[in-house]
């Protein structure tokens, strides 16, 4: 049978800043459809490892594909218009507090779509992006007037707007309580089937994993030190894995 192209490659990448040896020999394979977390100590490097993906950092070696291309040898225009394809959920949610939630949302269009094309389809991509996450209705509030399981929502939403193939989300829960980070964590799951993306993940919040993770790749001393589902990583008995769940 003929092997699918992962939709995001890497192999072999090694990242360091001065003596801190963050990344050191990593790879993992990312399927089409699949939702994948990458579960690791503070510290460890997940960040690190996606902004390598896209290319916000400069990794030092290896190999990093994504939806086939070589983000490392492309140039401005080319990563600009491959970012155009990729959502990014970060923790902060940097929504722009000045603006009101549609602006927020517009904003992607701004760049990646002609005037034309905004003002034919951008109130459309707003509404349906915005109802996706339940909170059609915020469209005129601002930022300010939400909660902070609302803003991680629009701010989920402003990373589908463009439609995109990968979503990167890195920590979405962090700061949500238990029931709002069950809710956002549902949601991930039912935008990724809606919208057939794959998704990278990070995460140390074992029910945001148990729910979103088709499987977990452990980042440890800088490599992949395991990969496997949720289930079975929680059965092994490797110490190192093991702190993550006891
Ligand atoms: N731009 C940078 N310059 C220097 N060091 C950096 C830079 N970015 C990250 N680091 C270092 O790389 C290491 C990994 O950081 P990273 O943010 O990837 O960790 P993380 O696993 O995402 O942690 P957390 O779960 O706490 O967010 C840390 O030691 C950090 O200090």
């Amino acid at each position: 049978m003929k092997k699918i192209a992962p939709i995001v490659e890497v192999k072999n990448l090694y990242k360091s800043f001065g003596s801190n040896h963050v990344l050191k020999d990593f790879s993992m394979e990312v399927s089409p459809g699949e939702n994948i977390v990458v579960l690791g100590k503070s510290g460890s490097g997940k960040s690190v490892l996606i902004k390598c993906i896209i290319n916000l950092i400069q990794a030092d070696s290896g190999i990093l594909k994504i939806l086939n291309q070589s983000i490392q040898d492309m140039g401005e225009d080319e990563v600009d218009q491959l970012r155009s394809e990729i959502g990014f959920l970060f923790q902060s949610n940097a929504l722009y507090d000045s603006m009101t939630v549609r602006q927020n949302l517009e904003f992607p269009l701004r760049r990646h779509w002609s005037v034309e094309q905004r003002k034919q389809g951008a109130e459309r991509a707003v509404l349906e992006a915005l109802s996706d996450v339940g909170l059609a209705h915020t469209i005129d509030m601002m930022p300010a007037e939400l909660s902070g399981g609302m803003k991680k929502r629009v701010a989920l939403a402003r990373s589908l707007i463009l439609k995109p193939k990968v979503i990167l989300y890195d920590e979405p829960t962090t700061g949500l309580d238990p029931i709002t980070s069950r809710e956002i964590s549902e949601l991930m799951v039912k935008v990724q089937k809606k919208y057939n993306a794959t998704s990278i993940i990070i995460s140390h919040d074992m029910n945001c994993i148990r729910i979103t993770s088709n499987r977990v790749i452990m980042l440890i001393d800088g490599k992949n030190y395991a990969e496997d589902t949720f289930e079975n990583l929680q059965k092994s008995t490797d110490p190192k894995i093991r702190e993550f769940f006891d």
